[in-house]
């Protein structure tokens, strides 16, 4: 209530008098510390951001609203330079205030293809490590960012791909593709900050049953399991959904809206948060057990033998 008050005078700038009171109100409430909470005071400062070749960052100037679009040809697999970029393009989000963002593909069919299986194939131990904390970033980023967040998932998002979409706060899926976590079925244990994202959208139950099995859902029994929010017939339309998804937040204090984001994604936070190194070293020696190694370059042969 008191939030709300003083935001609806203040909706497109802070002073910094204002952000002071603020920040001793809140701290005082959350028990957080001055910078974390600067951090999460709402401005809007719209910006063009440098192009990157892997993601491409384009704001809305009137909205505010940003639309991220991955383009690493053919499949978006996420490799370590796709991470770094997308690490990068969600710090300047963060850094310009923007008032919401979307995540989508250039890719025709495909949203990603989740982990490049380059990556994790006879890998090397200095850049797998740079690759898993990148992977972190971009989940701590992206699931904990005080901007909303919708995914506009206008392909097939197995794996990885799936992991992207449900560390934001909506999707909107297009008809006909695959959506899901099927790291069971190529014999690797979902990480701890992928579980959280799943258990985060759909239920316990359906949380536990998705993982185990691995199974992969049609746009259709991902809206059933709530996995997905809507669907639309293309690309276009599925931007549109999201946009009017975000723009539900004009009427809503931001701070309000972000501190409350906050609070109930904040334990999935701290718990990765607390354990990034632990979290490497069980991936990385299971990765390099010689039997996953097998399952994943005949997996990889799979894919190209089609
Ligand atoms: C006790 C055991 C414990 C084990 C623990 C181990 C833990 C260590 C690792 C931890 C990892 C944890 C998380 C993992 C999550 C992941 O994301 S793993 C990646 C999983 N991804 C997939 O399964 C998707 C594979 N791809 C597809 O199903 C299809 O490509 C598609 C449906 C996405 C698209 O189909 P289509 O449009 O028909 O394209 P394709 O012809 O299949 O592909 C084009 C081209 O791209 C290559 N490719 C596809 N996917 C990937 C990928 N993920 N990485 C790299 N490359 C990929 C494919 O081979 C084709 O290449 P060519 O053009 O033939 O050269």
């Amino acid at each position: 209530m008191l939030l709300t008050l003083f935001e609806s005078h203040t909706h497109f700038f802070l002073s910094m008098f204002q952000k002071m009171i603020l920040t001793k109100i809140i701290s005082n409430t959350l028990s957080l510390h001055k910078k974390q909470l600067i951090e999460w005071l709402p401005a809007v400062r719209y910006f063009s951001s440098p192009t990157n070749p892997l993601v491409n960052v384009d704001v809305n100037d009137k909205s505010g609203i940003a639309v991220v679009t991955m383009n690493r040809k053919p499949v978006n697999g996420l490799s370590l330079e796709l991470f770094e970029a997308m690490s990068k393009a969600l710090d300047d989000l963060e850094n310009n205030r923007i008032r919401g963002a979307i995540l989508t593909s250039s890719c025709p069919t495909v949203f990603s293809a989740g982990l490049d299986l380059n990556e994790l194939y006879q890998p090397d131990k200095k850049r797998f490590k740079a690759f898993w904390t990148t992977f972190q970033d971009v989940w701590l980023k992206l699931y904990g960012s005080s901007f909303p967040t919708a995914a506009a998932i206008n392909g097939h998002a197995p794996a990885g791909g799936c992991f992207l979409a449900i560390s934001c706060e909506y999707r909107v899926m297009c008809p006909d593709y695959k959506i899901g976590l099927n790291e069971t079925r190529l014999g690797i244990i979902a990480p701890i900050f992928l579980r959280a994202s799943m258990r985060n959208t759909v239920s316990n139950r359906e949380a536990e049953k998705a993982l185990t099995l691995g199974t992969l859902y049609s746009t259709e029994d991902a809206l059933k399991i709530g996995l997905i929010d809507e669907i639309a017939i293309y690309k276009v339309k599925a931007i549109e959904r999201c946009e009017n998804f975000l723009a539900q937040f004009n009427n809503v204090s931001s701070i309000a809206r972000s501190f409350t984001k906050r609070s109930l994604r904040q334990k999935d936070l701290e718990e990765l948060e607390n354990c990034r190194e632990e979290d490497f070293n069980i991936f990385w020696s299971n990765l390099i057990e010689p039997s996953v190694q097998k399952q994943i370059g005949d997996y990889m042969q799979s894919l190209k033998k089609k």
